[in-house]
């Protein structure tokens, strides 16, 4: 009793999962059984042919017919079992045709074509039972993925078409290389032929001379194809680097602090390269390879078509071998890749800080840490190394069934002359490289797409749009040069939470000088950055005469501000070309006016090529003195209204600096914001303003502000106390 309805499931069970195949197979004999005989009726030559148009007839209706069953769980695709069934019939006959010479017959009895359909269908199931776990379904996240390597493809095959002209050229080429390479096997099987029957030298010669003009021509169009491929992709990788520089320059100064300088240096030369380099690599082996392909298999079904299809035999499984191998192969050549890019990180990281390991002798902890990553490394590479070799196995033994029955169907052949033995040579010629052309062709489309996903690192870089936006166009013939934080706060990208600024208002007046003082990491740089534009302001806004610096013309704002840090950035040339930077066509008088003010006039005169003299790489062959006095050349050349300078006289004698600030002070119109810890350097300013955790605590004259005894004061006598101690 307890049994039977789990019985009863059970048979029901079968019988849906039976009740598939069987309503398929039912529709696909009678459709055998009446098609068959109408197509006989009006065409009774050639069976195999009426067989074969056969299946393509049954194939669309079995197809609506198995969409509209219900399917059960051990099919996993219904149009393969379609194909299995529709394909069973004529290959059976076909085989039967070549192997043993047996009539085809349009249609046979009901057990019969049941029999002939059963080993299909049970290779049918093993594969829907094992593929799935040989080749792991793609998830979401992967097809999603696989379409954006799709798009990226198209993206910069879009990227080449300024280039089509080349392009085409190489495709001409490529074509008429493989077709002068085609003739060739052609011809060895002529020279054979003439070779082993009835020599004649004539004929002999003339087999030649072709062999060796379609060898000459095929390699002299070679050249001319890779040539023209190599030009195209040179152009292009040159383009892409053009786009990402211009991109990544126009990014707000926090993607610089996101990105390390070597990431977007590697993006911007390797990368880029890589890219265009293994597309072009890729779509011009995949080109080559299709063309091939059609090539050889027009020869060969020219030759025999018997022997064709007897070829096609191991095509399938080739495709699914190949298909196996990239997917695990391409997993293992990744995993790899990290790992030795782990091991090389690992080491960089312990030499780089070898003192302390040194100091904490951990030498052998760090020797062992180091070795099982490398240890790691070798597993993984000897995966891969196994997984190859597995795959040259398995892929030689596939290739070696069809190529003895190929070779013992050609020997039936040529003994009943339909071929002679020279074409079974040039036969045997072409079906060699017909399997490697498949391989490669299966192999170099999943690695076009993949090549493409590298190149989404390249452009999401092209893509990303700045934070801080340089579209203002504002820029007045006329400016005051009255500079205003108005209730300006302002936390950094990369840390959101801690405000770095609350809510701090001032202004700059025109002509004054202001010094910007406090505590260190009080936010007076945090000010200059805002000044500058590096940053905006989460709430609040800096205003230049009214207008928010936001409205500016991004050139045109910082002609009009300019800012020399404590450790200014020279870049490697001549003194006059670091002077004039940015500047086109500077008047020789204006620049030496700016160097004059700066105070760097005479010692850059004294030196051997004056204005002319190489700085050297970052301004290695200035010292620190000087290159302060280079980068405020610099600034004053541009004739600023806003001149920012942080601790930017810090290397200065102070006589040097003092004659600094007098010249400084005598130019009309020019702010001045100061920088200062030496808080002696800025007693002179018109306003002091006090900046502590963000806040700005307090602001008036150096006398007004000593008087409160604040914050000023208590860093006045800090620095004071500092200074006395220096001195003494
Ligand atoms: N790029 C940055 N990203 C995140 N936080 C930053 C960044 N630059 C500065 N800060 C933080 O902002 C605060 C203010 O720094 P800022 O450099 O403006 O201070 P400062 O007054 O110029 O200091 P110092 O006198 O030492 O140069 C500090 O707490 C600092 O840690």
């Amino acid at each position: 009793m307890l049994f039977k309805p789990n019985i009863l499931c059970s048979v029901l069970f079968i019988m849906a999962s039976l009740s598939f195949p069987v309503i398929l197979f039912m529709a696909d004999f009678f459709l055998n059984y009446f098609a068959a005989k109408l197509i006989y009726k009006y065409y009774p030559y050639e069976i195999l042919g009426a067989l074969w148009l056969l299946s393509l007839i049954k194939f669309p209706v079995l197809a609506i017919v198995s969409v509209r069953l219900k399917c059960p769980a051990w099919v996993t695709s219904q149009l393969t079992f379609v194909l299995t069934l529709c394909l069973s019939i004529p290959l059976h006959q076909t085989l039967r045709f070549l192997f043993s010479s047996h009539v085809p017959e349009m249609h046979s009895s009901f057990p019969g074509s049941f029999l002939s359909h059963l080993p299909p269908i049970f290779a049918c199931f093993l594969w829907d039972l094992v593929s799935p776990k040989l080749l792991p379904k793609s998830t979401e996240g992967e097809a999603n993925n696989k379409k954006r390597e799709r798009d990226n493809f198209i993206r910069l095959v879009k990227y080449s078409i300024p280039d089509w002209l080349p392009l085409c050229g190489a495709f001409v080429f490529l074509t008429l290389a493989l077709i002068g390479e085609m003739f060739i096997p052609y011809y060895m099987g002529r020279v054979i032929d003439i070779l082993s029957t009835n020599y004649n030298e004539r004929e002999f010669l003339v087999a030649m001379f072709f062999m060796a003009t379609f060898s000459i021509t095929s390699s002299i169009f070679s050249g001319c194809r890779g040539g023209l491929f190599m030009f195209s992709l040179a152009r292009l990788t040159q383009r892409l680097r053009l786009l990402l520089f211009r991109s990544v320059i126009k990014q707000e100064i926090a993607f610089f602090e996101d990105n390390k300088s070597g990431d977007i240096t590697s993006r911007l030369t390797h990368d880029t390269a890589r890219v265009s380099r293994s597309i072009a690599a890729n779509v011009n082996i995949t080109l080559r390879m299709l063309v091939k392909c059609v090539g050889v298999y027009s020869f060969m079904f020219s030759i025999s078509w018997q022997l064709t299809l007897l070829t096609f035999i191991s095509s399938p499984l080739t495709w699914i071998i190949q298909k196996m191998y990239n997917h695990y192969h391409q997993d293992l050549v990744k995993k790899v890749q990290d790992s030795i890019a782990r091991s090389s990180e690992l080491a960089k990281e312990i030499i780089e800080s070898v003192r302390t390991v040194y100091s904490f002798a951990a030498e052998e902890e760090e020797a062992k840490r180091y070795e099982k990553s490398l240890r790691e490394t070798h597993v993984l590479q000897t995966r891969r190394d196994f997984v190859r070799a597995l795959y040259l196995l398995v892929t030689r033994l596939v290739n070696l069934g069809p190529q003895i029955t190929m070779l013992y169907y050609g020997q039936i052949l040529i003994r009943s002359g339909f071929i002679s033995s020279g074409k079974m040579v040039s036969f045997i010629l072409y079906q060699m490289e017909s399997n490697s052309y498949i391989r490669t062709l299966v192999h170099m489309l999943s690695e076009i797409t993949h090549s493409a996903g590298a190149a989404e690192k390249v452009f999401q870089y092209l893509d990303r749009k700045p934070k801080v936006s340089a579209s203002g166009c504002l820029c007045p013939d006329k400016l005051q040069g009255r500079f205003e934080f108005r209730n300006v706060t302002f936390s950094y990208p990369s840390r959101p939470e801690f405000l770095t600024l609350k809510n701090v208002s001032f202004a700059l007046p025109p002509g004054s000088v202001t010094a910007l003082v406090g505590p260190s990491g009080g936010g007076k740089t945090t000010c200059v950055s805002l000044l500058e534009r590096f940053y905006e302001p989460q709430e609040g806004d800096i205003l230049l005469d009214g207008k928010s610096l936001k409205e500016y013309k991004h050139e045109y704002l910082h002609s009009k501000i300019a800012l020399v840090a404590q450790e200014p950035v020279l870049f490697a040339g001549s003194v006059r070309g670091n002077i004039s930077y940015g500047l086109q066509n500077i008047p020789e008088e204006q620049l030496k006016a700016a160097a004059r003010r700066a105070k760097a006039e005479d010692f850059i005169e004294g030196m051997d090529k004056a204005y002319d003299t190489d700085v050297g790489d970052s301004g290695a062959q200035l010292s620190a003195g000087q290159k302060q006095r280079v980068a405020l050349a610099r600034a004053l050349a541009r004739k600023p209204k806003l001149l920012i300078l942080d601790e930017a006289s810090s290397c200065l004698d102070a006589e040097t600096e003092h004659e600094i600030q007098k010249s400084l002070q005598s130019i009309e119109d020019l702010s001045l914001l100061i920088i200062a810890h030496r808080l002696r350097t800025v007693q002179k300013a018109d306003q002091i303003l006090v900046l502590d955790g963000g806040n700005l605590v307090e602001q008036g004259t150096h006398e007004k502000l000593v008087q409160k005894q604040g914050v000023y004061h208590r860093l006045l006598n800090g620095t004071s106390l500092q200074n006395s101690g220096k001195v003494n």
